[in-house]
């Protein structure tokens, strides 16, 4: 291990569903690859009174999964240490702080610190301020903060939250998680786009008539209903994971790729996207609440019927939207993008549909396929999750005969022992920031223009309070306007129960 990767971390809302679940599974991943060894430490804090023991009993069923040996077990735990606090009373950081230094002592950790605040938003703002009142942060070393989502509720909240941040911690030491960005096929489509020319010339909208984003989540709202009745989809897909993904997709080559120059790039395809007038917002964006239905032979109720939402709620559990980007490359490509709870299956897919040949040169020998009968078009889906992999449609000749087309794909997933390997997007994302690696991070200018681009489409929604949901049945790919935000253009998702793509391409 590098020095720059000793550290202390102290997790706040070491009790919490996120450490248990994400963070201590990806700490054992790290440690059982070498990436931790000696020199690491964990504090955890929280209200409750834990003892030390308890909370290693914690640490310990929590990577159970895992599958540790007992000695890797034992020799796990035992770097981690518990220190009950209340994050909103200043004079209980002195405990923490004693065990801080006592800990760099034991672990030889020169200093360097990293702070993962994994609690409610409401406390990132007091926790930033007391680690710096309370002289937590060590004057050597270096001094990272890591923060979950959501960055605010909207941009003003979310400029606020970051002065108070800014105020203690420079932005380069600010890590804003979006765990999208951790997920090895995110980090792909920079790799598919500037490590083959084939595609990167082809990369406008020239060649490119649509792009389509599709976020698809079979699961409900399952115990989150409270959160998640005061954000809606619109918040917490579309503002952080939605829009990252269309910044990895529509940015510029970076000149080299570092952490600054992605941003670089990010922030400036992010700032392209056409701020819309709210006429226009209710226009491209559409909104839907799933109502009851079947997946498979399941029944599932309606979202006004989950535990802690509204039973009047008019929250959105689904949002498709069509995206402008205004710059010399994607002049005139639409993004669609769409996001869902409780659809037909989950999955996160990237489809780029390329513009037809201009004239189909075999129509006498095949049924015209559309109004312009220009043929079909090539389309490049990068398949995200859970399936992870590219393929490509091309239109080849049917053997024999006459010059009747017939589309071949080309498939490459990840094999099941790829997927077994991959690195948990959790785990990515601690390793960088214990490098120092802000590459997968979001800086704040992407936060604050993510922001300005959803604040217009929410406006325009609470200024026409009155929805009709429920507006689609669970187990359905959502309400009709979001086909019908795709046919006014003359387009279709790719990526539909009822295919149209897939009928005529004959795909599986
Ligand atoms: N869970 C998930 O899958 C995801 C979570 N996130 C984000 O991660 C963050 C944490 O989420 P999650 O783990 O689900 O939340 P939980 O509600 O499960 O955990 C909250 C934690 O905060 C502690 N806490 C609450 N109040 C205080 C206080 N005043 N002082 C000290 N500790 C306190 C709680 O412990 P105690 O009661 O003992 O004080 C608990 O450990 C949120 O920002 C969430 O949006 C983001 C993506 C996914
Ligand atoms: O950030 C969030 O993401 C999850 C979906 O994440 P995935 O990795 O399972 O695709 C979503 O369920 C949740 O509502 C949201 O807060």
């Amino acid at each position: 291990m590098t020095n720059e990767q000793r550290a202390l971390l102290t997790i706040f809302g070491a009790s919490g569903d996120l450490a248990k679940r994400k963070l201590y599974p990806s700490l054992f991943r790290l440690y059982r690859k070498g990436y931790l060894n000696e020199h690491f430490a964990v504090i955890g804090t929280a209200r409750r009174e834990w003892t030390q023991e308890t909370f290693q009993e914690i640490v310990a069923s929590s990577i159970q999964a895992l599958h540790p040996t007992e000695q890797e077990l034992q020799s796990f735990i035992r770097h981690f240490y518990y220190q009950a606090l209340n994050v909103s009373e200043p004079e209980q950081y002195a405990a923490l702080k004693t065990l801080a230094t006592q800990l760099d002592e034991t672990y030889h950790l020169a200093g360097n610190q990293l702070f993962y605040l994994a609690m409610a938003p409401q406390f990132f703002g007091t926790i930033a301020g007391h680690l710096h009142s309370e002289n937590i942060v060590t004057p050597n070393g270096f001094h990272r903060l890591i923060i979950e989502k959501p960055f605010g509720s909207d941009y003003h909240s979310a400029e606020q939250l970051n002065e108070e941040i800014r105020s203690v911690f420079d932005e380069d030491d600010i890590f804003r998680i979006d765990h999208y960005l951790g997920k090895e096929m995110v980090q792909n489509i920079s790799a598919v786009r500037f490590g083959n020319n084939i595609f990167e010339s082809l990369w406008n909208h020239k060649y490119i008539d649509n792009v389509q984003v599709t976020l698809a989540e079979s699961l409900g709202v399952e115990e989150r209903g409270g959160y998640y009745d005061q954000s809606g989809a619109l918040k917490d897909m579309v503002q952080n994971h939605i829009l990252q993904i269309v910044a990895l997709l529509a940015m510029e080559a970076p000149t080299v790729f570092t952490d600054k120059n992605i941003r670089y790039e990010k922030i400036k395809a992010l700032e392209s996207i056409r701020l819309y007038t709210e006429q226009e917002a209710q226009k491209n964006f559409v909104r839907g609440q799933y109502a009851e239905g079947k997946l498979g032979a399941k029944e599932f109720s309606s979202y006004q019927d989950e535990p802690n939402v509204n039973p009047r709620s008019t929250t959105e559990t689904f949002v498709a939207g069509k995206l402008l980007i205004d710059n010399f490359r994607w002049k005139g490509v639409p993004f669609y993008i769409r996001t869902g709870k409780r659809l037909t299956e989950k999955g996160t897919r990237i489809h780029i549909v390329f513009k037809p040949t201009p004239i189909n040169v075999f129509r006498e020998a095949n049924a015209p396929i559309d109004e312009n009968d220009t043929g079909l078009r090539n389309v490049l889906t990068i398949y995200i999750q859970p399936t992870e992999g590219f393929s490509l449609t091309l239109n080849g000749k049917t053997i024999g005969g006459d010059y009747q087309l017939r589309p071949i794909k080309l498939d490459y997933r990840h094999s099941s022992d790829t997927l077994d390997n991959t690195p948990e997007a959790y785990e990515k994302l601690l390793l960088d920031a214990l490098k120092g690696d802000a590459t997968n991070f979001t800086h704040w200018d992407e936060v604050a223009q993510s922001w300005r681009i959803v604040d217009i489409i929410r406006q325009a929604w609470d200024s026409q309070p009155e929805v009709d949901f429920p507006n689609y049945a669970s187990g359905t790919m959502g309400p009709d306007a979001a086909f019908e935000l795709l046919e006014r253009d003359g387009f279709q998702w790719v990526w539909q129960p009822d295919n149209w793509y897939r009928e005529h391409n004959q795909l599986p």
